[in-house]
């Protein structure tokens, strides 16, 4: 997809005994990987964002399982499966909006129970849990490499593209899935102008999407967040892409705080809005934005992200972390298996049964 010298980058690395994480709340200044060996690590490693991003928020969880079930120092599988079930319910305390922590820690509990049943020794059940990490992981490769190429015929050679957040290489498995169109596009002589907005308050846009893309040698240019609308009254913007934490049932997206501005700004300009999503982003429980739990974060976020005060000592902030898109913005979500349109309810139902 990109030149070996332009590989994105690996935020996820399994080595048996430990995962190793690429620390993304120190990009783009340090390179470190941290060893995590214990499922508090990776819980504390997700609610602190050392590693963020819905999919790979996912896939870190279901490391964390296997750190747990390889923990265990009983003897019967009986009690393996109750604290397999307790690594799991800790983990989903971690971050409360991308659905994709839930998805993973539910496909590995399915699998802890399946291994139970199908009388598996602790040693083999364990295993179990590994491989379908695993495979959680290279499943994700492939899906975003998919979401490219469904997205890729969306845009033209020479078209502006906006973008918010990092839903990169960096939030996934690889490739990512807001940008898998544009690693494609490259791979195929085509010449994509990105906009990537700073994405405040803890600028994943402007440290990891800027990053990411400039590492790649894709042509991309830091904006910050209002400056969207100018942009796009120049006539500079001819899509807009973001990725997704949650969608509804009724095609209402929750992401990154600043993407349903966003999504308003494009409507106004009759830009089209398109979002990026695994069929594992998707929440059919759910039955619209307003029910999607949004995440409030710490107020330091606000007043001094990065260690520099921007705001008065005991000022109120609020701080939500996403929010929510209605689906009368959203031009297209754009799947591992196809594109979806309006009416959203209707095919989106239609799409999870055609791939049951
Ligand atoms: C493919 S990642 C999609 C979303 O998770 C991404 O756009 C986003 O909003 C990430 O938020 P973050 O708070 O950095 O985890």
């Amino acid at each position: 997809m990109t030149t070996p010298e332009h590989q994105p980058l690996s935020s996820l690395n399994w080595k048996k005994d430990k995962l190793e994480m690429l620390d993304q709340r120190l990009l783009p200044e340090t390179i470190l990987m941290l060893k995590l060996y214990t499922p508090e690590e990776v819980w504390e490693s997700i609610h602190s964002m050392k590693v963020r991003g819905a999919p790979a928020i996912g896939i870190a969880a279901a490391f964390g399982v296997v750190l747990g079930a390889k923990a265990y120092d009983g003897i019967a599988i009986e009690g393996w499966l109750d604290h397999v079930k307790s690594v799991c319910a800790h983990l989903a305390t971690s971050r409360p909006t991308a659905v994709n922590l839930f998805w993973a820690l539910d496909r590995m509990m399915q699998k802890a129970n399946q291994a139970a049943e199908a009388g598996l020794s602790l040693a083999e059940s364990t295993d179990a849990l590994e491989v379908e990490a695993l495979l959680i992981q290279k499943e994700d490769e492939e899906v975003c490499r998919m979401i490219g190429e469904h997205a890729l015929p969306l845009f033209a050679d020479g078209m502006g593209v906006l973008t918010h957040c990092n839903a990169g290489g960096l939030a996934t498995a690889k490739y990512g899935t807001a940008t898998a169109p544009m690693y494609l596009a490259q791979e195929r002589g085509i010449h994509l102008k990105v906009f990537a907005d700073e994405t405040r308050p803890v600028l994943q846009g402007a440290r990891l999407t800027a990053f990411e893309l400039q590492q790649a040698g894709i042509d991309v240019t830091l904006l910050c967040d209002n400056m969207a609308g100018m942009v796009m009254s120049k006539g500079w913007v001819q899509a807009v892409i973001v990725g997704t934490d949650r969608v509804a049932a009724n095609g209402d997206v929750a992401n990154k705080i600043g993407t349903y501005s966003l999504a308003v700004l494009a409507k106004a300009h009759n830009i089209p809005f398109y979002v990026a999503s695994p069929l594992s982003t998707i929440d059919l429980s759910t039955a619209s934005g307003d029910l999607i739990p949004i995440e409030e974060r710490a107020a330091e976020e606000v007043t001094e992200g990065f260690g520099k005060r921007t705001a008065p000592k005991g000022v109120k902030v609020y701080n939500p972390a996403f929010d929510v898109t209605p689906n009368e913005y959203v031009t297209a979500i754009i799947t591992e298996k196809g594109i979806v349109r309006a009416p959203f309810q209707e095919n989106l139902a239609a799409l999870f049964a055609e791939n049951k």
